[in-house]
């Protein structure tokens, strides 16, 4: 049967529902497809329930420190997986069922269950419908990467999505991979109570950013008992006894990984392959990425991409944030893109990572005459009341417009502090304007400031190190 819309959305993930909102509220008649969950990957499988876990593993840390803070011992802290999943899902169920909800009663929005794939540039089938509109918009996202790992046909591994769905600790997880996946799961884990190996064919921790954030990273993990393989080169799998075994070496005599449990975290693929794009006249990338414009249009007129499947972000703000591009732009009379935005993300370890703009590497490599300012957190009197002073602040500023150019906090309330340098970085703002501003004591970011009042030149051959 075939039907009309003004708009097809394809996907409930972090774009597709406001779009929905938005159109729909200037009149247009809208159909949403969803194969799965509502809420896509963050509510489901990412965001949610990883940060709900992760505030789990930190009360259980807190617990192990109560002789710190003057607390009589509690005893051996143990996690009860089953529970800590169930807090989880009710946490995720809430979230997932109030985005349904809305979903159903909005009025214009008609929801259509099933995979969506191109008949033609302006329809679409979904089982036995087909749907039709001038514009469609694919939200569709993506799934854990199957890697080609030598051994992988004969190991059971987990990925970021059946891992949530186990009821009892693992004993040993091994993780390949040490993106933002791999680093939140081992903290995590080893705070509940497994132990926990991570590998990793860089040799280093986090090669997109500067050596002292990777060096900071790494000691909180070493610190905390995870065990890092880094530089392994030939991954392969194995099994012994039934147990999984990950080869870190093309050499015979290096030693292998033993585990109970093998987490596969090597990154993600777009869900483009299913779409049947060669009759909407498109092609996706190398790494079935779909191309769009600085407006999230691809090549085909009238089809636009949004969110992870279209390479220009892989986090739910950057989705969220292209929602708000296409909306302005549709809707508004906007004139927004995407290279409008500042490259900001954290990573959800304790205390988390959070960085916004260019790195300290970057800057060098650009040969931009450059000021840095560094702090350890042991120098953030709030971080020293609260007993949690890893890590450090570091500020980029250009030696000659003034202008911030980037920042990284490692460090406890680093995720939120963040926002007031990215703020002042969108509104091109300046150091001397974030030196004359007042902020409350005490926090973290009343440091901020400070940092920016401590500008050295970015020497050439000064190296970034690691803050201690
Ligand atoms: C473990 C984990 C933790 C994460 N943590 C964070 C975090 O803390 N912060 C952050 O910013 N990002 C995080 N992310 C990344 C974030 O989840 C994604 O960037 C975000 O969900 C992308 O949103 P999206 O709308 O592009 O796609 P998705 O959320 O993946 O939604 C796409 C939707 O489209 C549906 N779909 C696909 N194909 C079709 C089709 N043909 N027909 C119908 N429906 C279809 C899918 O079922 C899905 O519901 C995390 C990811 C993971 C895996
Ligand atoms: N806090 C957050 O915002 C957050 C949290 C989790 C996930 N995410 C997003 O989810 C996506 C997926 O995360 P991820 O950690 O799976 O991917 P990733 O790309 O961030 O990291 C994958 C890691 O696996 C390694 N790897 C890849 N292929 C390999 C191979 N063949 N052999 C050995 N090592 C290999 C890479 O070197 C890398 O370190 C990312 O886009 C990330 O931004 C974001």
């Amino acid at each position: 049967m075939n039907h009309s819309f003004d708009a097809l959305i394809i996907g409930a993930g972090q774009a597709g529902p406001s779009l929905a909102g938005r159109l729909t509220a200037a009149g247009w008649k809208v159909a949403l497809v969803e194969r799965k969950n509502y809420g896509g990957t963050c509510v489901n499988t990412g965001c949610t329930p990883t940060k709900a876990m992760v505030a789990s593993a930190k009360a259980a840390h807190t617990l192990r420190q109560a002789a710190h803070y003057g607390l009589a011992p509690v005893g051996e802290v143990t996690a009860d997986l089953a529970q800590v999943k169930a807090r989880t899902d009710r946490i995720v169920a809430a979230s997932r069922t109030g985005l349904e909800n809305w979903l159903k009663q909005m009025p214009g929005c008609t929801l259509f269950r099933g995979t969506a794939r191109f008949v033609s540039p302006t329809a679409m089938r979904v089982g036995d419908e087909v749907l039709e509109a001038r514009h469609i918009f694919l939200n569709v996202g993506g799934r854990p990467v199957k890697p080609a790992l030598p051994g992988i046909e004969q190991v059971p591994y987990l990925t970021s999505s059946t891992l949530l769905a186990l009821e009892e600790l693992p004993a040993h997880l091994l993780i390949v991979g040490a993106g933002a996946v791999g680093l939140e799961f081992a903290q995590l884990f080893r705070r509940l109570g497994s132990q926990v190996t991570l590998v990793e064919r860089n040799a280093r921790l986090l090669p997109h950013d500067d050596d002292d954030v990777a060096a900071a990273v790494a000691d909180i993990l070493t610190n905390e008992g995870i065990t890092l393989r880094l530089g392994a080169e030939c991954i392969s799998l194995g099994q012994e006894n039934g147990r999984p075994v990950v080869h870190v070496s093309c050499e015979a005599d290096s030693s292998p990984s033993h585990g109970s449990h093998l987490l596969l975290a090597m990154g993600r693929l777009p869900n483009t392959d299913d779409l049947d794009l060669e009759k909407a006249g498109l092609l996706a990338d190398a790494h079935g990425y779909l191309t769009v414009d600085e407006a999230l249009q691809t090549a085909t007129p009238g089809i636009w991409a949004l969110g992870d499947c279209n390479g220009r972000g892989a986090f739910t703000h950057t989705a969220y944030n292209d929602f708000e591009i296409v909306a302005a732009n549709l809707l508004d009379g906007g004139q927004r893109r995407v290279s409008d935005r500042l490259p900001v993300s954290a990573i959800y370890l304790d205390p988390p990572f959070a960085k916004v703009g260019l790195t300290e590497a970057e800057v060098r490599a650009a040969g931009t005459p450059a000021l840095v300012g560094k702090r350890p957190m042991t120098k953030v009197g709030r971080a020293v009341e609260k007993g949690e002073t890893q890590g450090f602040m570091k500020v980029l500023v250009h030696a000659e417009t003034d202008q911030i150019l980037g920042a990284s906090i490692v460090g406890v309330g680093g995720d939120e502090a963040i926002h007031c340098i990215i703020t002042a970085m969108y509104a091109r703002q300046t150091a001397t304007f974030m030196r004359s501003n007042m902020f409350i004591h005490p926090t973290v970011s009343e440091l901020i400031p400070t940092v920016f009042g401590e500008l050295q030149p970015l020497r050439a051959e000064l190296k970034a190190t690691a803050s201690t």
